[in-house]
């Protein structure tokens, strides 16, 4: 393996529904790898706000919530719903939420045998050592029909265009504040999902991982 302590970690970055998470957990199960899907630890602190009725501007209290947030006890069915992404998306915006939180990613992330972490900010700030860094992206319209179709599959219903509408406003903030904005990191490698399905991408994924396998074990 990679990295100076042996540990294996994978770093995966990119825009709402581009296949992060989905890449992530195929290649922690591949490598044998903990996964962490930091979005969770953002949306898990929007819903404790909404679900005890408190602002989601509120920076002071929402870093109370933050540092009270337990990553065994994130509920993904729960905090994967399509409007939470939104609420989380304002939370993510203030610097002492994001501290907290990214000291309780850092921890998972130091833990043998190593991780994969995935959200926004993983290869820039969370674990800038990572040995592998990937940014995933696709285009809007086929991020938003991806979301729509799982939408669709578990049982509800949406408008395609709101999601499309969704996605582009929740990405403009994410680029756009100004702690930890979405960026690829200098040293990620771009892999670009428009045309790609899942065994494809996932196959992608893990040359890129394996080459770096290979050239850190060289050194
Ligand atoms: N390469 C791909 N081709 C088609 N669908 C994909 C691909 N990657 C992911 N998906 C699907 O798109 C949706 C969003 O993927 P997800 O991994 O949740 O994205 P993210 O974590 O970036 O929000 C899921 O329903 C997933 O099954
Ligand atoms: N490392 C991260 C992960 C998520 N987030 C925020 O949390 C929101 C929800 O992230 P997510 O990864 O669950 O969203 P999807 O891409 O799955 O729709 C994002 O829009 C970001 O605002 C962040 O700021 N930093």
């Amino acid at each position: 393996m990679t990295g100076m302590s042996g540990k294996l970690t994978i770093a995966i970055d990119g825009p709402a529904a581009s296949g992060k998470g989905t890449l992530a957990r195929r290649l922690a199960a591949h490598y044998g790898l903990r996964h962490l899907d930091t979005g969770l630890t953002y949306r898990g602190v929007a819903r404790a706000l909404i679900e005890a009725g408190q602002p989601l501007d509120d920076e002071a209290i929402a870093e109370r919530a933050a540092r009270a947030l337990d990553l065994g006890a994130l509920d993904r069915a729960v905090l994967s719903e399509h409007g939470i992404g939104e609420a989380a998306s304002k939370v993510a915006v203030m610097p002492n939420v994001r501290r907290a939180l990214v000291d309780k990613q850092r921890a998972f992330a130091s833990a043998p045998p190593g991780a994969v972490l995935d959200g926004r900010d993983i290869g820039t700030v969370v674990c800038p050592d990572a040995d592998v860094k990937l940014y995933v992206i696709a285009s809007a319209e086929v991020r938003a029909t991806r979301r729509w179709r799982e939408i669709e599959a578990g049982g509800g219903s949406a408008a395609y265009t709101e999601i499309l509408a969704d996605i582009e406003r929740r990405d403009a903030r994410d680029m756009g504040r100004a702690d930890s904005p979405l960026r690829p990191a200098d040293d990620a490698h771009l892999l670009d999902t428009s045309e790609m399905d899942i065994e494809t991408a996932f196959l992608a994924a893990c040359r890129l991982v394996d080459a770096t396998r290979i050239s850190g074990n060289e050194d």
